[in-house]
């Protein structure tokens, strides 16, 4: 049974819309270990809304910090330490998990996000813009993952086509181009399914 991380080249370039569409195709389990800001609800909020998948699957939190920043930072604003043996994978499958925004993130001051990824030894979707400056991030986000002899399944690109720089990235980079999700001008889980279903294939995913 399938498992991923879901990470990106920045913070707020969809990698939760993207894990929400990927959740609700495989029937997933979802999980984002650390969540650093509550106003919204959080990311599993939304993935329970955007996914379509039995809230029971959207898995609760290790850490729910209240400031959105760096999650190391806003856990310190909490006054909390991060015991990293409360990151070990759940067991359920298919699983999706979400970092937080990229994977040079410090999940403490000693650790990043990249390290708690080669710890779990799953291979990683990079979520990338297809904006100006996509290239840039993207090759660093490969290059910071493959130091850590982290495996990269494929990048997802959101937002608007960009034919020229998402060939690049996957032609430079050498990953596989898993798809794109269009942006949607009406977000729900129906109209993400939809996309997902024409944009991506499940068989890339099983
Ligand atoms: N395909 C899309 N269509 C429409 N809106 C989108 C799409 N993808 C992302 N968004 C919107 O863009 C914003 C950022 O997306 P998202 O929350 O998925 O980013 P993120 O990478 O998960 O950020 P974080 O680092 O905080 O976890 C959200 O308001 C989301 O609803
Ligand atoms: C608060 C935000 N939405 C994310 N949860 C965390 C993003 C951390 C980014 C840290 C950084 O790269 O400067
Ligand atoms: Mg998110």
């Amino acid at each position: 049974m399938s498992a991923f991380v879901v990470t990106g080249t920045d913070t707020g370039v969809g990698k939760t819309v993207f894990a929400a569409a990927l959740t609700g195709a495989l029937r997933a389990h979802y999980w984002k270990p650390v969540q650093a800001g509550l106003d919204d609800g959080g990311d599993r909020d939304h993935v329970a809304q955007l996914s379509g998948v039995d809230p029971a699957q959207v898995l609760p939190e290790a850490y729910r910090f209240t400031t959105p920043c760096s999650p190391h930072r806003a856990a310190e604003l909490d006054g909390v330490t991060v015991d990293l043996a409360r990151l070990a994978l759940p067991e359920a499958r298919p699983l999706i998990v979400e970092g937080a925004g990229g994977a040079l993130v410090p999940v403490t001051r000693q650790t990043t996000y990249a390290d708690v990824f080669a710890w779990w030894n799953l291979p990683v979707i990079v979520v990338a813009r297809t904006a100006l400056g996509t290239i840039n991030h993207s090759l660093l986000t490969f290059e910071a993952l493959r130091a850590r002899g982290i495996t990269i399944h494929g990048v997802a690109f959101v937002g608007d086509a960009n034919e020229d720089s998402e060939a690049t990235i996957c032609s430079m980079g050498g990953i596989k181009r898993l798809g794109r999700l269009p942006h949607l001008e009406r977000l729900t889980s129906q109209s993400l399914a939809v996309a997902f279903a024409q944009n991506f294939r499940i068989t890339d995913f099983t």
